[in-house]
């Protein structure tokens, strides 16, 4: 079914436009069933540049971004919007390329309790606008040795911290090095419960491995959030493609969000491929969209400009498309897990006949 425009109310349109960030909503609907009312929700995706230079105190920058992301929840807010998803490390500049360690681990924090997920908690957030935020940080994990993750910390629209996703996947891919700062996840693909419906977050580099999307999926997830940091000449043409082809064969609604902007760096790094060394990755190409499982998606945000979509959805949509299509009822994964358990193995053969 294609998805519709959502009428948004006027004082949202003015207050975007004041704040000079795009504001659009669409709207994805079901068929209506005998036996379940529809479960409808909101969802407001947030794409942003930074604020201030990436020189500037830490402090400051994190603050400016609270400012400006904060701001843009309450036209969120205002559209009644359900969850809110920032886009990748939203706290900070996008500044792994550089493999400095300082000042940049200065900006991670404790999930449970560091300064944005108190921000998120109370100061502005959930419990004021009875909100779920799903806020991507770089983690600071002090019970285990001060130890650093990239992750989503899942705020409840009752203010308390329901837990956290960690990026399972790592990239080594051009200037995205993110090797050098944290490991890959250990909360496996946790599904959150929440009052509008079941949600996961799979993080940005996590988007190329179909099975990292099934794998929540497979937990329940309704609703899977793929919060981003990638640049145009690196992953443009694909990014239309895999939240969306995620969204049909899980059978679920996926939201993909990008930042926006050139992140300028004062000393310059290399990308290890033989040219010259540089002080920025390119262009974050924005473009965040939401994706259903019946193949149809929203239109893309702008590639360079500040915007909130907010698309309400019937998450009875999953299951209509699942009685028709089948995917989960005619997926082998017996099959698929017995080869990919010999798979692994050091003696593996693959099964090749001659
Ligand atoms: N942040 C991140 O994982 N970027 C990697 C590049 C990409 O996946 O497009």
């Amino acid at each position: 079914m294609p998805f519709r425009n959502l009428n948004l109310p006027q004082s949202a349109i003015d207050a975007a436009e004041e704040q000079d960030f795009d504001l659009k909503g669409y709207v994805f609907e079901a068929s209506p069933e005998q036996l379940r009312p529809p479960r409808t929700v909101r969802v407001g995706l947030i794409q942003n540049k930074i604020v201030l230079p990436t020189d500037a105190p830490v402090l400051e920058q994190i603050t400016a971004l609270h400012k400006r992301v904060g701001e843009m929840v309450e036209v969120a807010a205002m559209c009644g919007v359900n969850i809110v998803c920032f886009q990748e490390a939203w706290t900070m500049p996008f500044a792994f390329c550089t493999r400095e360690r300082e000042p940049w681990t200065e900006f991670a924090e404790s999930a449970e309790d560091g300064l944005t997920t108190r921000f998120c908690i109370q100061v502005r957030l959930a419990k004021k606008y009875n909100m779920v935020v799903v806020s991507p940080i770089l983690e600071r994990d002090e019970i285990h040795g001060g130890t650093l993750w990239n992750t989503a910390v899942v705020v409840s629209n009752n203010g308390n911290v329901l837990g956290k996703s960690r990026k399972n996947h790592i990239p080594r891919v051009g200037d995205f090095n993110e090797s050098t700062y944290y490991m890959e996840g250990n909360t496996g693909h946790p599904v959150f419960q929440t009052q509008f419906g079941k949600i996961a977050v799979n993080i940005c580099y996590g988007r190329h491995h179909p099975l990292n999307w099934l794998m929540y999926s497979i937990h329940g997830a309704e609703l899977i959030f793929n919060p981003s940091a990638t640049v145009g000449l690196l992953s443009e043409p694909m990014w239309p493609i895999e939240a969306r082809n995620a969204a049909i064969a899980n059978h679920c609604f996926t939201c993909a969000i990008n930042r926006v902007g050139t992140e300028y760096f004062e000393n310059e790094f290399t990308s290890g491929d033989g040219k010259k060394a540089h002080h920025d990755f390119g262009h974050f190409y924005g473009s965040s969209y939401v994706a259903a499982p019946d193949g149809s998606r929203s239109p893309g945000l702008s590639r360079t400009r500040d915007g909130l979509l907010v698309t309400e959805m019937d998450l009875n949509l999953n299951r209509q498309v699942a009685d028709k299509w089948n995917f989960k009822m005619t997926g082998r994964y017996e099959m698929y897990a017995e080869e990919l358990k010999k798979a692994i193995q050091h003696d593996f053969k693959p099964n090749i006949k001659e």
